[in-house]
Parts: structure tokens; C-alpha cells; sequence
């Protein structure tokens, strides 16, 4: 693929400009290495030509590839290595770089040659000798952060995508490592494909591999052409390269101009031949003077040449594997990922056999006495309002998966309602043990109703309210993906909705305006308690507060407690179940909204610019 991009101004909400007038391109078979001080515009630079700007970033001019228009290149049009790693921390590095590649290599290739493909890509990463750490989390410790850096490039290398952006690749790695990956990615640009990368401080062996060099800095252009000519329009603009110092050390010592009032100080650069100590600010005026003057209306003629040229599109290995394939690739990688990650659902399952055992004997054998009818009513209120509020426990670790899920899904390799799918899917098993170990033990150290029916009831039940809570979650982590904040957030809807259950104050007790009408129906407690309640009282009788009044029966009681008789305790387990898929459509319809909003408020910021 070619890329150009022409009069690309990026700017933010409060007027800031972050790009100024951008020129430039990358064409098949090269890389083009983005470099400038730290905040001088490359990752903005880089993510405009990926379409993925930040919300608040406003981008004009246009990109084309093969010489079309690009109105709204969105995520997923290309790869895109971001600059942390994004990882499952459960996941050995042979099982991260085995499960993408299921996810993404066609279906049609033989296992044997994916297999291959995999230990290829980890030999060339350097990888070997860790192929079976796990990547590591706040749970154990276990690849350097090197490692990792090689691990997010070799997911992306793995499928040698046509066009493929990098940023900053080599941080965090040695020298040596750094080498060998640029190396890697060079073979790869010269089978045909585009690399485009941004790169802080390349070694001069690092340097030589690239092509093309954009130099900003200050969101303004210096210099962009062939690598190996920097160095020439460098010593043109009277800042030759000083003898046994990397050119790359040197084009950014020069247009670093953050420093330019401690530099008079310790007097470190002498940039000119006269030995005459100037400013960085002075420096970058000249070499944008030399670059219009030397270099601008030779870059601009290059640019609009492959603005109109149609180069027919390289066929990379990036067709997608079947719908099912990458479902059940996604699944077994999820389930994996709770079995190996304690905090996702062992240590719930823990927490939750230890209350059981508390509220067992806290309510042990409650008996069918006039007292008991509160006891009861309190005991299933706790269990349906902390059993389940104890969900959000999951968060932090979903929050990980969702992090793994955002970066796949931008990067093109499948979307919301597979993920959905592959986590319902993978939770169902721990969500029924955590409703079938704590039911089997409250219930028989209580002795609510008797009968294996009315056990399986609540054993359900159960299990599709702790549903609700993460799928519930879920919503909540599309809107607010920081951990802290959505428990907070998870928390106050939980909250809530228990208020409005029917438990602290009765159904009817309820102001009619809004918290009758419609949040006592929203809130799935409701259905919750009253199937359990429905579950528990009819059929059984109870004492009277006067034993010569005879026995209450069951069904009175739960009209004393305005449970609603009209639905059957069946038909509350439905909705809940209702609920289930209620918020997780909410969620894909939420991830997909997003993508839509961001996509049409590109094309429409995009064709603004191109009528104007
Ligand atoms: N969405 C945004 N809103 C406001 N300012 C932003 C936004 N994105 C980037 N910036 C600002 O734009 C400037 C360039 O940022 P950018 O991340 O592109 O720099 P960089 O050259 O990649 O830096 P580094 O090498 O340190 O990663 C910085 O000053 C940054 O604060």
C-alpha cells in the first residue's frame, strides 16, 4: 500500500495545534521512521494516518492510499502497535502469539503451517528461551518489559499485514534487541509491504534501515526524504553532523529546543562551524528555511504524483478466519484466562463459600415459626442483594480482558458480538459453580423449602442475577474503562437499585413517580427477591403471632409482602434471563455506536475541509 498525505493539520478542542501543514508518504517496500523530540507530534502523526485520533483531535487535509481519498481511514484499516503493550497477563508468550494467530490466519491454512508461522515470528522476535513465561500482571511477575515490547510487534508482524504502523517499537528494548526487530521489520517491508513508524532515539545501525525519514518538531515539519540524505541537507543548513556522533543523536539535539535555556549554561553544543553556541529555536528556523527552499517543492511534486496513481492492492494474509473458528478461539483464550487468573472468579468462589457458611449458621435450621417468616425474608434479601452485588469483585479483571478486546477490535480482528459471545460463553461454567457451591451450602444449613426443584430454582436464579451484575458490568466498562471509577459508578446503579426493590420500603409503598414507575421494574432485584420469595413461601405454612389464630399459609404472606402473585416465580427467572441479554446488547450496541459516531465525525470533519 502507498500512503500520502497532503496539508495534514491536526488541532484539539481548545485551539491547540498538534500538526501543522503535513506532507508526506510511504510507499511499498520501505519504512518510514517518524522522528522529533518528545511531544513533537509523532504518535499524532501516526495515529491521524491510522484514523485514530483521540476524541477531542480535530484533523484536516487529506490522506489517500493508492491514490484514493481516504475520507474516514477508521481502526482496522491496518494494524497498528501501539505504544504500551496490550497482553493478557495469564497467557505464556507461545499461547498469546498461538491464539492470535488462530484468530486471524484464514481457516483455510493448515494448523501445522500457523504452527509454523508462530515459531517463526518468536524466533525472530528473540523470543525462544520465553516462549513459555507468562506475560505477568499484578499476580506474578513475568516478562521484562523488553519482552513484552517483542511480544505486541510479533502479534502484529505475525500476519504480514500490507500496510502496518508502529509506535515507537524499539522502547524499552537494548540495543542489540532493537536491532534485530528493526532488521525483521525491514525483511518484512521489502516482501512489498509499508511500514510506518514513529521512533524515539535510534541507534546508527537502526538508522540505516530506514528509507524514509519525517523529522518534526513542535508539530511543524523539517525535514522529510530519503534517511541516508538527511544527513546532506543537515550539513547544507549548517549543522553538520559532528564526527563519531549518531546523525539521529544529532538531528535531535539540534531541533530539541525544550532545553534552550539550560543549554547556554552547560554550553554542551556547538552546532555550527563558526563554534558559535545557538539556540535550538534558531536552528529549527534555519532547517525549515533550507527545507522549503531545498527540499518542499520536490517533496510536494513526489506527493501529488502519488496522489493519482491506483496501485492494485497486495493480497496479505489478513482474510479473516471463519465466524465459528475465531468464536471458539476466543472462547477457550477467555476461559483460559479466568481458570489461570485468580481475581477474575477463584477468589469469588472463595469469598462466597465462606459467606455461605456464615449466613448458614447465622440462620441455621430457621424453621417455619411466626419468627421465622423475617428471618427467612432477611436471609434471601441478603443473599439476592450482597451475594450478588459481590460481582463488581470481577471488574478489575475484566477491565484487562476488555483493554485486549479494544486494541483487537481496532485493529480489525473481530468485533463486539463475538466478544460477547466468547465471554458469556467462557463465564457461564464459573458463574454456575458460584450459584451451585453457595446455594448447596446456605440452603441445606438453612432448610429453606424442601424438594430438589425448589433447590435447582434457586441455584438459577442465582445464577442469572450474578449474570445480570456482569453483563451490567459490562455496560458500565464500555462507558467508563477505568477500573476505579466503574466500580464507583457499578456500585451507585447496585445501590439503587436495591432501594427500590421492594424490600427496605414494599412495592406499593413506593413514591409512584419515577421510583415505582419505572425503576422498582428496572432493577432486577425485584425479580430476583420476588421468585426467591415465590420459591421459598408458597406451599410451606407458618405459625401465627397467636397460635390459636392457626397457621399463615404461605401465599398470604407473600400478599403481606406485596409480592406480585401475578407473575409465577418462572416468569421472574425469565426476565431475569431477559436482563441477561438485554445488557449485553446494550454493550455491543454501546461499542458500536462508538465506532459509528467516530467514524462519521471523521468523514464529516474530513468533507468539511475537502467542499471548503
Ligand atoms: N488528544 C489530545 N489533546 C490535547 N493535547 C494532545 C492530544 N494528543 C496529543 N496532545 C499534545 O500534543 C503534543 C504531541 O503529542 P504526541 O503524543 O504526538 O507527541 P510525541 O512526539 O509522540 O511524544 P512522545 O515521544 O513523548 O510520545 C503533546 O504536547 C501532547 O500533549
Amino acid at each position: 500500500m502507498d500512503v500520502t498525505w497532503k496539508d495534514l493539520s491536526v488541532s484539539v478542542s481548545n485551539g491547540r495545534v498538534l500538526l501543522e501543514s503535513m506532507c508526506g508518504y510511504a510507499q511499498s517496500g520501505q519504512i518510514t521512521a517518524i522522528m522529533g523530540p518528545s511531544g513533537s507530534g509523532k504518535s499524532t502523526l501516526l495515529d491521524a494516518l491510522a484514523g485514530r485520533l483521540a476524541k477531542n483531535a480535530r484533523r484536516e487535509g487529506s490522506i489517500f492510499v493508492n491514490g484514493n481519498l481516504q475520507t474516514n481511514m477508521r481502526h482496522g484499516t491496518a494494524p497498528y502497535v501501539k505504544q504500551e503493550d496490550v497482553l493478557l497477563g495469564t497467557l505464556t508468550v507461545l499461547e498469546t502469539i498461538t491464539y492470535s494467530a488462530q484468530l486471524r490466519l484464514p481457516h483455510s491454512l493448515p494448523q501445522s503451517q500457523k504452527m509454523e508461522m508462530v515459531e517463526s515470528v518468536i524466533t525472530e522476535m528473540g523470543l525462544g528461551d520465553c516462549k513459555y513465561t507468562v506475560v505477568g500482571g499484578w499476580f506474578s511477575r513475568g516478562l521484562s518489559g523488553g519482552e513484552k515490547r517483542r511480544v505486541s510487534i510479533a502479534l502484529e508482524i505475525l500476519t504480514q499485514p500490507s500496510l502496518l504502523f508502529m509506535d515507537e517499537p524499539t522502547s524499552g528494548l537494548d540495543s542489540a534487541s532493537a536491532f534485530y526487530v528493526i532488521k525483521t521489520i525491514k525483511n518484512l517491508a521489502t516482501s512489498k509491504r509499508t511500514v510506518i513508524m514513529s521512533i524515539h532515539q535510534p541507534s546508527s545501525e537502526v538508522f540505516e534501515q530506514f528509507d524514509n525519514l519525517c523529522l518534526l518538531s513542535q508539530g511543524a515539519l523539517i525535514y522529510f526524504g530519503d534517511a541516508m540524505e538527511a544527513s546532506t541537507f543537515f550539513e547544507c543548513a549548517g549543522f553538520p553532523c559532528p564526527l563519531r556522533r549518531n546523525p539521529s543523536d544529532h538531528y535531535l539535539r539540534v531541533i530539541n529546543s525544550d532545553f534552550d535555556n539550560v543549554q547556554n549554561k552547560f554550553k554542551v553544543f556547538i552546532y555550527i562551524e563558526t563554534e558559535e553556541i545557538i539556540p535550538s529555536s534558531e536552528a529549527i528556523k534555519a532547517l525549515t528555511n533550507a527545507f522549503q527552499n531545498l527540499h518542499l517543492s520536490s517533496l510536494h511534486t513526489k506527493v501529488d504524483i502519488l496522489c493519482v496513481t491506483k496501485v492494485n492492492l497486495l493480497n496479505s494474509l489478513c482474510d479473516t478466519p471463519g465466524v465459528l473458528h475465531q468464536l471458539s478461539t476466543l472462547t477457550r483464550r477467555s476461559f483460559l484466562n479466568m481458570t489461570r487468573d485468580i481475581g477474575y472468579y477463584w477468589l469469588r468462589i472463595f469469598v462466597y463459600f465462606m459467606l455461605s457458611i456464615v449466613i448458614g449458621s447465622i440462620y441455621f435450621n430457621v424453621g417455619t415459626k411466626y419468627n421465622s417468616i423475617a428471618a427467612r425474608i432477611g436471609c434471601m434479601a441478603f443473599i439476592g442483594k450482597f451475594l450478588t452485588f459481590m460481582s463488581i469483585g470481577g471488574f478489575p479483571s475484566f477491565i484487562e480482558e476488555i483493554k485486549v478486546f479494544n486494541h483487537e477490535k481496532q485493529n480489525g480482528y473481530y468485533g463486539p458480538i463475538m466478544f460477547t459471545l466468547a465471554n458469556t460463553l467462557s463465564s457461564i461454567p464459573y458463574l454456575l459453580l458460584i450459584s451451585l457451591i453457595s446455594t448447596s451450602v446456605f440452603y441445606n444449613m438453612v432448610k429453606l423449602h424442601p424438594g430438589f426443584d425448589h433447590f435447582i430454582f434457586f441455584v438459577l436464579n442465582l445464577f442469572a442475577s450474578v449474570t445480570v451484575v456482569e453483563s451490567l458490568m459490562m455496560c458500565v466498562a464500555s462507558i467508563v474503562p477505568n477500573f476505579l471509577m466503574g466500580i464507583i459508578t457499578g456500585s451507585g446503579i447496585l445501590g439503587l437499585f436495591m432501594l427500590v426493590d421492594g424490600f427496605f420500603k414494599l412495592a406499593n409503598e413506593l413514591p409512584k413517580g419515577f421510583w415505582k414507575y419505572p425503576m422498582h421494574y428496572i432493577a432486577f432485584q425485584t425479580y430476583l427477591l420476588q421468585g426467591l420469595y415465590e420459591n421459598d413461601f408458597q406451599g410451606l405454612e407458618f405459625d401465627n403471632n397467636d397460635i390459636s389464630e392457626g397457621k399463615l399459609s404461605g401465599t398470604t404472606i407473600l400478599k403481606q409482602y406485596q409480592v406480585d402473585l401475578s407473575r409465577s416465580k418462572w416468569l421472574n427467572f425469565i426476565i431475569l434471563l431477559s436482563m441477561i441479554l438485554v445488557y449485553r446488547a446494550i454493550f455491543i450496541t454501546i461499542i458500536k455506536l462508538t465506532q459509528l459516531i467516530d467514524g462519521k465525525t471523521l468523514m464529516f470533519r474530513t468533507s468539511k475541509k475537502i467542499n471548503a
